[in-house]
């Protein structure tokens, strides 16, 4: 039916997908000082050596100056690799060569490390299409974050790196979907309250 969460959830991608890919230049550079900027300031509040997160593609809200900082202050990285089964490979961020996974998401050539990589990271931040103030969050539909962050003991921190207006009210949620604890945007970090 159409008002299924699946549905929903597809329509909804959708239409963020198409205001992502329509943001002008001068708006998307905006944008990437604040996102560095609090992207920076969450890591050193949280004090972390350790972190998941990913290589952004153009549309999405850019990565690669944070990481590239993050790198340079000695925090070790690890960045995704999609993979058939529906879990993520990891490879440790080396600020050099990238290639694309099987989805055309943009990897880095390094080491290839299976999915239990990622336990022991300080932070995770992870992409999303939109995130609700109850911390539900829209993923772009293949459940690759659900089931990493649903397999994790004891996760860490996890925040999403989304556009200002892709924090909502409300997302169509289903069982498997996996809260995260906040959000980074170009206007500041939000931290949801513990359920
Ligand atoms: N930069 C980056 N790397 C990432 C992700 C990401 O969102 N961004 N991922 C985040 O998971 C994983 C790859 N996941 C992907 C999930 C879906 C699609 C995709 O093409 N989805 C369809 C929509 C499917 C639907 O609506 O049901 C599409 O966009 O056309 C691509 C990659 C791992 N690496
Ligand atoms: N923990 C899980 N175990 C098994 N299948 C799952 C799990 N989480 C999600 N899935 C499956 O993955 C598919 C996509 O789920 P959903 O639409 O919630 O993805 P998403 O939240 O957009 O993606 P992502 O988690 O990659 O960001 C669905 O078919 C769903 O049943």
């Amino acid at each position: 039916m159409a008002d299924e969460p699946e549905n929903r959830k597809r329509a909804l991608r959708a239409e963020l997908r198409e205001r992502r890919r329509i943001r002008t230049a001068p708006e998307r550079e905006r944008a990437q000082t604040g996102i560095t900027q609090h992207l920076v300031q969450l890591a050193s509040d949280l004090d972390v050596g350790f972190i998941a997160a990913y290589l952004s593609t153009p549309d999405e809200p850019g990565t690669r100056d944070f990481l590239r900082w993050a790198a340079e202050r000695g925090i070790r990285i690890l960045l995704p690799i999609s993979r058939e089964d529906g879990l993520l490979d990891w490879a440790p961020y080396d600020g050099e060569d990238e290639e694309q996974d099987i989805l055309g998401m943009p990897t880095p050539t390094s080491e290839l490390l299976g999915p239990i990589a990622i336990n022991g990271v300080d932070l995770i931040l992870v992409p999303a299409a939109c995130v609700a103030k109850d911390g539900m969050r829209l993923g772009w539909g293949r459940g690759y974050f659900d089931k990493t962050l649903g397999s994790m003991e004891g996760c860490p921190p996890v925040y999403a790196v989304i556009y200002d207006d892709e924090l909502v009210d409300e997302v169509p949620a289903e069982r498997h979907d996996m809260p995260v604890d906040g959000v980074v945007t170009p206007a500041g970090i939000v931290s949801f309250a513990a359920a």
